[in-house]
């Protein structure tokens, strides 16, 4: 067995690509191992106790801004700096990869960054990229919460792409993967009661212009 498929398993992968295809979203419970979960929860929780988290903010480049009235997240963005970092990554490459094959996406890159929701903090409905300066294709949501009870909150809603009706709401449980288009579907982090922990991250094609290549961020 290699390392992405000891993450998660083969056929887990080809029912995401059908659901992806069929509703532009995906939600597997238990999708990803609990112990890499659990390492990579040590890792974001080190993180926010030793205050080494940055606040999120909205828009990129210069449009960049702290918007504490959306969303109230404070994050680190992954660098292969632990073993448990780069057996993820490795899984999210055998993704890519499987996504390229089936759907001719193109992906070229993945980005992704450690998230984490203090008591109170919550996400705005939003799309992770606007059409036409599509850069972000797929995006990827993991939670790493072991122990989420119901009325803990920090549940992320999925709306229906066409009537914007919720079709979907996710309690943030460890093992839980969720993937969607970046371009096409609105959703929103509801207002957390416990810390809440998680990786968020995109698979991107390159949306270079005049030989630029676009920066990730
Ligand atoms: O943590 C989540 O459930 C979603 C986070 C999100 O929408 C984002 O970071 O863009
Ligand atoms: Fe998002």
């Amino acid at each position: 067995m290699n390392d992405a498929a000891s993450v998660f398993d083969r056929q887990a992968m080809a029912r995401l690509v059908d659901h992806l295809v069929k509703d532009g979203w995906f939600v597997g419970e238990n999708f990803l191992n609990l112990e890499l979960c659990q390492a990579l929860r040590t890792e974001v929780e080190t993180l926010a106790c030793k205050d080494a988290l940055d606040a999120a903010g909205i828009g990129r480049g210069r449009q960049h801004s702290l918007r504490r009235d959306i969303r109230g997240d404070n994050i680190h963005w992954l660098d292969h700096g632990s073993q448990a970092q780069r057996r993820y990554l490795s899984a999210m490459a055998a993704l890519q990869h499987q996504l390229n094959t089936e759907l001719y996406l193109g992906l070229f890159e993945f980005e992704a960054h450690f998230a984490h929701y203090p008591p109170g903090a919550f996400y705005k409905a939003h799309l992770d990229s606007f059409e036409g300066r599509s850069n972000r294709i797929i995006s990827t949501v993991t939670y790493l919460n072991s122990h989420w009870r119901p009325g803990d909150g920090g549940e992320m809603l999925i709306f229906d792409p066409n009537t914007q009706q919720e079709i979907a709401r996710i309690p943030p449980k460890s093992g839980t993967f969720t993937c969607f288009l970046s371009e096409k579907i609105l959703h929103e982090v509801l207002p957390t009661q416990q810390p809440r922990a998680s990786i968020a991250g995109w698979f991107r094609r390159n949306a270079s212009l005049g030989g630029l290549v676009d920066p990730p961020r």
